[in-house]
C-alpha cells in the first residue's frame, strides 16, 4: 500500500459550524504568534470568562481526532496538542516549513488545517502549497479539512494574503500524553470560577486580556501611538463607533493626548454603540460585550438574508454636538491608523458588511435575546459535562448528555 501522507476531506465541517467559529474568532480574537495573524485559543477562551464557548470545538475535535487515527492507522492514542482559531491578514505569509520543525514542536506527529472561509471571496491570496506530491496546491474552501503527517514529508508553505482575512481552525496531535491539551484545559477550568453559571447574563460576559493583546500591530502596543485597537476596529468596519455615557470632557480630552494603557483601560466600562449620527440605546457591560453582540448579529443577519423577523426595534436617539466631540476624540485614540484598521479587519469586497439597510431591517434587540439565549445553552451544556469530563480526565468526548 502507498506511503499515506496526507488527506483531503471536502465539506467536513458545514456551513453554519463554520459561521458559528467565525462569529467566535472575530468576538474574541487577540493579536497572534506571526505578523498580521490573530488567534484565538481555548485556554483563552477560558481565561476571558467564556469557558462556554468551547462547546462548538468538542464534537469537532473528536471527529478530526477519529479521522486521524482511521487515516493514518494509528495503533496508539492520539492526544490533542493544541487547537485554535487562526486568522491571517494582508500581508502574513508563511514559507516552507513542516509542522514539527523546531525542538520546542518535536512532540507534534499530525496536522489538520480546517477551512472557515472562502478563497477569491473571503480573501485573495493565502493558497497552500505542499512541496511535493499531490495534491499540491490547496485553494481553501469553507469546510475542507487538509490532514497531513506534521514530519518533513509534509513541507509546505501559505502564500501571501493579499486582501481579506483568512480564517481557519488549526489542530495538531501527538501520541505523547504529556502534550495532551485536555489536561492543561481541565485544569483551567476548575480553577475559573463557575458558580454562578446559572442565572445571570452577567455570569457569561466576557473579560478583556491585558490591553496590549487587543493593538495591532503588536509591536506599537507599548506605546499604543500608531496602529489600533482590534474590537474598535472590528465594530468600525461594520459600521459602528463606540460612546462611553459616563466619561467626561476633561477625561477624553486627556485620552486623546496621552495615549497610555490607562486609558484603554476605558474598554472594560460600560458602553454605548452609535451608528452614524444615532446612540443606540443600550448599555454593554464592555467593549468585548458590544463586540460578541455584533458579531452575533452580522453572523444571523445573514444566515437569515430573506426572513423577516418581528419584534421591538432598538430605540435611538440622536447624538448631540458634545456627544459627537467625544467620540471623535476617543477613535483618535483607538484607531489612529483608520487605514490600516480597515485593510486588516475589513472585508475584501465592501467596506461596510451591514449597510444601514441591513441594519434598519431586522431588529437587533431581538437579535440581543437571541444571544443571550445562545450564551445560555452553551454555558448549560458546559455545566453538564464538567463533571463527565472530569471522571474521564478528557473534554476529549462527545458527551450526549443532553
Ligand atoms: O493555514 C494553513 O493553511 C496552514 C498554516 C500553517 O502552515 C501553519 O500554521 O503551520
Ligand atoms: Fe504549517
Amino acid at each position: 500500500m502507498a506511503e499515506r501522507r496526507r488527506q483531503i476531506l471536502g465539506n467536513f465541517l458545514s456551513p453554519e459550524i463554520c459561521k458559528e467559529l467565525e462569529f467566535i474568532h472575530k468576538s474574541c480574537c487577540t493579536v497572534g504568534y506571526r505578523p498580521n495573524v490573530f488567534s484565538t485559543t481555548l485556554s483563552h477562551l477560558i481565561a476571558t470568562n467564556s469557558s462556554h464557548l468551547i462547546m462548538p470545538f468538542v464534537p469537532i475535535r473528536e471527529m478530526l481526532k477519529e479521522k486521524v487515527e482511521e487515516y493514518f492507522g494509528c495503533e496508539y492514542e492520539l492526544f490533542v496538542e493544541f487547537t485554535g482559531l487562526i486568522s491571517w491578514c494582508k500581508g502574513a505569509s508563511i514559507g516552507w516549513h513542516s509542522d514539527d520543525n523546531r525542538e520546542h514542536l518535536k512532540q507534534r506527529d499530525f496536522s489538520a488545517v480546517c477551512y472557515l472561509n472562502n478563497y477569491g471571496v473571503d480573501f485573495h491570496g493565502g493558497l497552500f502549497h505542499f512541496q511535493d506530491g499531490e495534491p499540491s496546491t490547496i485553494a481553501p474552501m469553507a469546510g475542507d479539512v487538509v490532514l497531513y503527517t506534521a514530519d518533513d514529508r509534509n513541507t509546505h508553505s501559505v502564500s501571501e494574503i493579499s486582501e481579506g482575512e483568512r480564517i481557519t481552525l488549526a489542530l495538531w496531535f501527538s501520541r505523547d500524553a504529556s502534550h495532551d491539551e485536555d489536561a492543561k484545559l481541565l485544569k483551567y477550568l476548575s480553577s475559573y470560577s463557575l458558580s454562578s453559571q446559572i442565572g445571570s447574563i452577567a455570569s457569561c460576559i466576557p473579560m478583556l486580556a491585558s490591553s496590549n493583546m487587543y493593538w495591532f500591530p503588536p509591536e506599537e502596543a507599548s506605546s499604543f501611538q500608531t496602529g489600533f485597537n482590534i474590537c474598535s476596529a472590528r465594530l468600525y468596519v461594520l459600521g459602528f463607533d463606540v460612546c462611553f455615557p459616563d466619561i467626561s470632557d476633561k477625561e477624553c480630552q486627556l485620552a486623546a493626548r496621552d495615549s497610555s494603557s490607562k486609558i484603554l483601560k476605558l474598554l472594560e466600562e460600560p458602553l454605548c454603540l452609535t451608528r452614524g449620527d444615532e446612540l443606540l440605546s443600550r448599555e454593554f457591560f464592555n467593549i468585548l460585550h458590544a463586540l460578541q453582540v455584533v458579531q452575533f448579529y452580522c453572523w444571523k443577519v445573514l444566515e437569515s438574508e430573506q426572513v423577516e423577523r418581528s419584534g421591538p426595534s432598538i430605540a435611538v436617539v440622536s447624538l448631540s454636538e458634545l456627544q459627537r466631540e467625544k467620540i471623535s476624540c476617543l477613535k483618535a485614540v483607538l484607531l489612529k491608523d483608520l487605514r490600516l484598521a480597515e485593510t486588516t479587519v475589513g472585508r475584501a469586497d465592501c467596506r461596510s458588511l451591514l449597510r444601514p439597510f441591513d441594519f434598519d431591517r431586522l431588529s437587533f434587540c431581538s437579535l440581543v435575546s437571541d444571544w443571550e439565549a445562545y450564551t445560555f445553552k452553551l454555558r448549560s451544556e458546559l455545566v453538564m459535562s464538567l463533571p463527565y469530563w472530569r471522571t474521564h480526565q478528557s473534554i476529549f468526548c462527545v458527551a450526549n448528555l443532553h
